[in-house]
């Protein structure tokens, strides 16, 4: 199925939100947008002069043109103008959910005051909401007012913030995204909380972007978002992309009216500086948060520099193996021991550190940091549920480098906030190696990791790339590729490896 995403939504005839918007933030994420309109607003930069809701069978009619043709993996809904519309969108969507091969994921962004202040649905729609349409979202994105009008918790700090969330989700809501733009906590700031379907919660936040030209906003994060689940991409990273999207669309914000002027709409964010950050606990925002678990951890410090990129990267369990790669001029070898009990492990260690200080080349220990911090390693390589974890202010004050992993857009911009020696991006391509399951990231979307930290950090590709692809993950301008059977099951494993400096060196 194509990345068809549906906007069942009003139309702005001043250009800046609804369906307009809708449609350009969705090709800006290159999905295709189809449209279902709700209401025509007669609508300009000044406000909203007429609401004109478009009947049930006016609605009927797109939905019917659209179900057999062109159905779609995402399903946006924004402004439903009454009760009646509620009523037949949420028939529709049930039916979908449990006919369709592939059932629609539905994000809802709750449009209820534009901009200006003007309502844009009627007063009476709350309970229908909560009723037929809430049971059917799996995300749902409302602003602090929204979030107020459908629960009734009046959001006076972060516990409220969550509270509220929780109270969506009883309504039946799967995922919640509440969006802080209109909450100004901490003073100047915008932060958003989201809890998944799983129950994990996070923060994502930024310097506010000042600027009058907001208008849109909250279509267009919807729609961002809806566009990048449309893609396949986990809601954590439609999520800080979506964001990353409005900050750069509020930067390059400009008037065309009298009054306020829209959110511009530019491309797929691939600039560090619109991206909002993780909040972690222990940041100066975790505490105006009141996350727990403050850690000791100086974020700010960074760890020690590479010196430039990693060239060819071999991942390696033996010592044997260890010295293979580095006597054939690997110029980066990491030491993954996956069985923690292994009687050799501490002299595997040390000994790998030495060969490494023999062959000059960089060893990278993973998981094992304390015996890396122990032996004097190069570097240790962690993966993403080890931050929480490992002593990182004992391996930053021991001097080493330390490398992460990331599976797409959310973690990488998490591991930025420990300022890392360099990232990881995996798995590539499917892998034999290690169980990668729902993490797959591919070459498109390589093809947007590298530009986004290329300029920060060393960058390495890794999961099932071998000579066959080794040209095209270079191509993407990466710094390392990282291999494990590429080496170990390689006929001639030197000639491999000569071949594939060739092609990551130039
Ligand atoms: C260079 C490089 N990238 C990623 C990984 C994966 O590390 P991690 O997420 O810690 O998983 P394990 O390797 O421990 O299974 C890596 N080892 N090296
Ligand atoms: C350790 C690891 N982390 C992500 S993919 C991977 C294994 C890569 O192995 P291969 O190069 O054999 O596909
Ligand atoms: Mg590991």
């Amino acid at each position: 199925m194509a990345d068809v995403v549906w906007s069942i939504a009003g139309s702005d005839s001043g250009g800046g939100a609804g369906i307009q918007a809708d449609i350009k933030a969705m090709q800006s994420f290159n999905v295709h947008a189809c449209t279902v309109i709700t209401a025509l607003t007669a609508q300009n930069s000044l406000g909203v002069e007429a609401l004109n809701a478009m009947s049930t069978d006016v609605i009927e009619s797109q939905l019917q043109a659209l179900i057999h043709d062109m159905p779609a993996k995402v399903i946006k809904i924004g402004m439903l103008a009454n009760v009646q519309q509620i009523q037949l969108v949420a028939e529709h969507l049930s039916h979908y959910k449990q006919t369709w091969s592939e059932p629609p994921i539905v994000v809802y962004d709750p449009v209820a005051i534009a901009t200006s202040g003007d309502l844009l649905t009627e007063e009476d729609t709350v309970d229908a909401l909560k009723t037929h349409l809430l049971p059917l979202v799996d995300v749902i994105t409302p602003n602090t007012h929204e979030t107020q009008l459908l629960t009734g918790v009046y959001l006076i700090g972060p516990s409220a913030v969550k509270e509220a969330a929780k109270k969506l989700q009883s309504f039946g809501v799967k995922s919640v995204v509440i969006k802080g733009g209109h909450w100004d906590f901490p003073k100047g700031y915008c932060v958003d909380f989201a809890v998944s379907a799983e129950q994990e919660e996070y923060w994502l936040g930024n310097e506010a972007v000042v600027t009058p030209h907001t208008h849109g906003t909250g279509c267009s994060l919807a729609s961002s978002l809806a566009a990048c689940l449309a893609k396949g991409y986990p809601l954590k990273d439609a999520f800080i992309l979506g964001k990353a999207y409005i900050n750069k669309g509020l930067h390059f914000g400009r008037r065309y009216g009298e009054g306020i002027g829209p959110v511009a709409h530019t491309s797929f964010p691939e600039e560090l500086q619109y991206f909002p950050q993780v909040i972690e606990a222990g940041s100066w925002l975790g505490d105006e948060l009141e996350l727990e678990t403050p850690s000791e951890f100086n974020f700010s410090a960074g760890f020690a520099s590479t010196g430039g990129e990693l060239g060819l990267y071999a991942v390696v369990d033996t010592l044997d193996w260890v010295e293979k790669c580095l006597a054939a001029g690997v110029p980066t070898v990491q030491l993954r021991v996956k069985d923690a009990q292994s009687p050799t492990l501490e002299q595997d260690i040390e000994t790998a550190i030495a060969l490494g200080k023999k062959y000059q080349g960089r060893v990278f220990i993973n998981d094992h940091w304390q015996l890396a911090i122990q032996h004097g390693a190069y570097g240790v390589h962690l993966g993403q549920e080890d931050l929480g974890k490992a002593n990182l202010a004992a391996i930053q004050g021991a001097g080493l480098c330390l490398g992460v992993s990331t599976h797409g857009f959310y973690e990488m911009v998490r591991a930025h906030n420990y300022r890392p020696s360099y990232l990881a991006f995996g798995a590539i391509y499917p892998t034999t190696t290690k169980d990668m399951t729902g993490q797959i990231q591919g070459l498109e979307k390589l093809q947007h990791f590298v530009p986004l930290m290329r300029a920060t950090y060393p960058t390495v590709a890794i999961g099932g790339i071998d000579l066959t692809r080794a040209a095209q993950v270079a191509d993407t301008g990466v710094g390392s590729v990282a291999v494990v059977r590429a080496i170990t099951e390689a006929d001639d494993y030197e000639t491999a490896i000569s071949q594939l400096q060739v092609m990551i060196n130039g």
